[in-house]
This record gives structure tokens, sequence and C-alpha cells, in this order.
């Protein structure tokens, strides 16, 4: 077991173990809840979901609630039927919502959970390899049609307990994608687990490195967040590789990609951009990082760069100024800062960008 603490506007423990969804209460008896809801999904339900229920209700009164899987849910009118969901199984301001998921469940869950009667208790309860980023760091959210997280909190959870165990029913898909927020965390705070990383043939949970590798990509995060909760200023970096990442996840949402996977190339862009405005040809995107991910899986390519569209969606992204995009980019590794470019600069850095990954027959089409 290992326990971390995060503190910002509330300090709260993130619990890391193993077979530890069977005790949830333990973790969360100092808070007195009167009532909770678990909010999941229909595969974590099917794998989980009474793990959890079990050990609670000897101690509370638990009422359940199992949304479709999918990103899909994020939207207002899923919001809704939550909200009226908690008033007639009659929560109240003593009650607490516990979200049994990945960053979906977590996401969705967690705004609910801050605007119903003002903001009610709040755990997370991590499932996914990609929720040891989502579940840390109090970002709730909904989209509106296809802006990411546009409608949203800053709403830390009162705990975090993460049953490592829950992670081995993953498909190597949502483990891909989950990876791709460890590299990105990484790359922009902790060379020497990049280093680590990138001289792997293969990752998997199952690795006993492996729960290293989590608490390091953790602490990245949990320092951030610590020092900027609010993204003012340095929270901004932990979205490298989302200003595109969030367009192609938007724009190519019909095609089964995942959240960690559009980042992923994402994060190849902003490495891109990066060599360029270091003036290095080779820098940071080599061609030994491209093959590194396209042997462990990832999918780089796009056989249709829909330019205008991701521009669309990226002219959108929380981080812009004055109708400036911005990137986040790396002087080197662990030297993040952000950098805004008018839409024909960014337009211009995407078809080099994909013209530059052309060159690699090796790649695989993401979509
Ligand atoms: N709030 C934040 O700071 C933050 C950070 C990163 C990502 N996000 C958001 O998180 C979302 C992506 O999260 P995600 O990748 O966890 O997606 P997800 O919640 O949709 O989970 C991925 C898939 O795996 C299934 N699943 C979950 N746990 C499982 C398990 N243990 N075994 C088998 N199947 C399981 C789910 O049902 C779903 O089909 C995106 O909406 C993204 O915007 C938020
Ligand atoms: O915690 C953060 O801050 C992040 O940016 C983490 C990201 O991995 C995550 O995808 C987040 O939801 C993106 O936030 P947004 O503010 O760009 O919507
Ligand atoms: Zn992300």
């Amino acid at each position: 077991m290992k326990e971390i603490t995060v503190k910002s506007s509330i300090d709260y423990k993130i619990n890391i173990g193993t077979r530890i969804r069977f005790n949830i209460y333990e973790f969360i008896k100092e808070f007195n809840y009167n009532k909770i809801a678990v909010i999941t999904d229909e595969n974590v339900a099917k794998y989980y979901l009474e793990d959890v229920v079990n050990g609670l209700t000897p101690f509370i009164q638990v009422v359940t609630y199992n949304l479709p899987s999918g990103e899909k849910i994020k939207d207002i009118s899923w919001f809704e039927r939550l909200q009226q969901f908690l008033l007639n199984e009659q929560l109240d301001r003593h009650s607490a919502v516990i979200a049994l998921g990945g960053g979906v469940v977590g996401d969705l869950s967690g705004f609910v959970a801050s605007t119903y009667m003002r903001g009610i208790g709040f755990v997370q309860v991590p499932t996914t390899l990609l929720a040891h980023d989502s579940s840390i760091g109090g970002k709730v959210a909904i989209n509106l049609g296809s802006i990411k997280n546009i409608i949203g909190h800053f709403y830390p959870p009162q705990a975090v307990i993460y049953d490592l165990d829950t992670l081995s029913t993953l498909s190597e898909q949502e483990f891909r994608s989950g990876l791709a927020e460890v590299i990105k965390h990484s790359l922009i705070g902790d060379a020497h687990l990049y280093e680590q990383l990138i001289t792997k043939q293969e990752l998997s949970v199952k690795d006993q490195s492996f729960e290293k590798i989590l608490h390091r990509s953790i602490d990245v995060k949990r320092v951030i967040v610590e020092a900027d909760e609010l993204e003012l200023g340095k929270r901004k970096f932990l979205n490298f590789g989302h200003t595109l990442g969030h367009a192609i996840e938007s724009v190519y949402q019909s095609k089964n990609i995942t959240h960690g996977e559009a980042v992923m190339v994402g994060i190849l862009f902003d490495l891109f951009v990066s060599d360029l405005e270091n003036g290095e040809r080779q820098g940071m995107l080599s061609g030994g990082l491209i093959t590194w991910l396209t042997n462990i899986g990832y999918k780089l390519a796009l056989s249709e760069w829909r330019v205008n569209q991701l521009l669309q969606l990226m002219l959108k992204d929380k981080k812009n100024e004055k109708q400036l995009i911005a990137l986040v980019l790396l002087r080197d590794y662990e030297q993040p800062y952000v950098k805004h470019f008018s839409p024909k600069e960014v337009k211009n850095l995407l078809e080099a960008f994909a013209k530059y990954m052309g060159q690699y027959s090796n790649v695989k089409y993401l979509v």
C-alpha cells in the first residue's frame, strides 16, 4: 500500500494498492457520509461493482448507477439524468458520489458531484491506467458537442482509492491510452523516467517495475497541481500534446480512437514544433522514438488530415489567448513552456508535420 497526499484547496490522499476495492469504507469512514451513490459504467460494473458495493453496504446506504461506456456520456443529457437520480434517491449535503471507472466516469460524476446541491462529497475509484492522471488534480467536466471539457470545474476528490488489480482487465488499446499520459508526464517532468521507458521493448501492468513507473508519473502530476491547482500558469504544461490531441479525438470521434491515442499524436506534433523552435531538425522527435512507439503498438499516422476541421477545434482550446492557439512546447526534456501561434502558422505546422510523418513507412494508421 502506498499513500500519497496531494496538497490543494483541500488536501486528499491517493491510496494505491492491490485488493483495496474490497474495503473502500476504510478510506472514507472519516467523512461520515450518510449515503453513497456509486456511479460506474457497464464494463466496469461487470467486473468490479459488486466488490465495491459489498464492502460498503455493511456500513452505509448505497445506491448505484450504471452508465453506458464511452466518451459520449460526458454530455449534458447524462449530466441531467444523474442529477435527477441523486435527487430521486434523496442524496443530501452529507452524501457522496463515488466514481468507479476510468476518466469518463470520473469527469462526468465529478462534475455532477460538484454541482448537485452546490457540491457534495466526491471520491475517485479509478480503474484505468489513464485514470492515474484523471483522478488526480480535480479537473471534472463534460463536453459541449465536439468541444472537449468546456463545461467544468476544479473540484478535488476527498480521496482516491486506486486498486491496481483492476488494471489487469484493461484491453491493450486502453493500456496504451493511459501510457500516453505516462509518457507525457515523463517528457514534461521526469527525463529519467522517459529514458527508462524508451529502453523497454514491452510494457505491462504485470511487470514488477510498472508500479514504480506509475508512482513517478503520479508524482509529476501531483507536483504540478499542488503548485497551480487552477491552471493559472504551469498546470498548462499538463496539456502537453492536448491542443492537437483533443482536436483529433473530436474530429475522428466515430473511429473508435481513445483519448490517449489521440494525445500521443498530439505529443509528437508538439515535439515536432519544439524541435523547429529549438532549431533542430532531428531533436526530441527522432526516428528512434517513432520506431519505439510503433513497436509497442501505437498508430501514429492519419490517412486523411482534416486540417481545417482540426484547426477550428484548436481555435476553441481553453489555453488560447486573443484567437492565438496555445501549444505546450519543450525547450528540452523537463523544460515545458507555452507559445501562441496564429491559425495560419498552426495550419502550416500541421501540414509540415503530416509531411514529416509521411516519411516513416513503418508507422501505422490511427484513422
Ligand atoms: N480530469 C482529468 O484530469 C483528465 C485527465 C486525462 C483524461 N481525462 C479524460 O478521461 C477520459 C478518458 O478516460 P479513460 O481512458 O479512462 O476512458 P474510459 O473511462 O472511457 O475507460 C476506457 C474504457 O475502458 C473500460 N474500462 C474501465 N476500466 C476498466 C477495467 N478495469 N477493465 C476493463 N475495462 C475497463 C471503460 O468501460 C471504457 O470502455 C477522456 O474523456 C479524457 O478527456 C481527464
Ligand atoms: O490535469 C490537467 O491539467 C490536464 O491537462 C490533464 C489532461 O491529461 C486531461 O486530458 C485534461 O482533462 C485536459 O484538460 P483540459 O483543461 O484541456 O480540458
Ligand atoms: Zn489527457
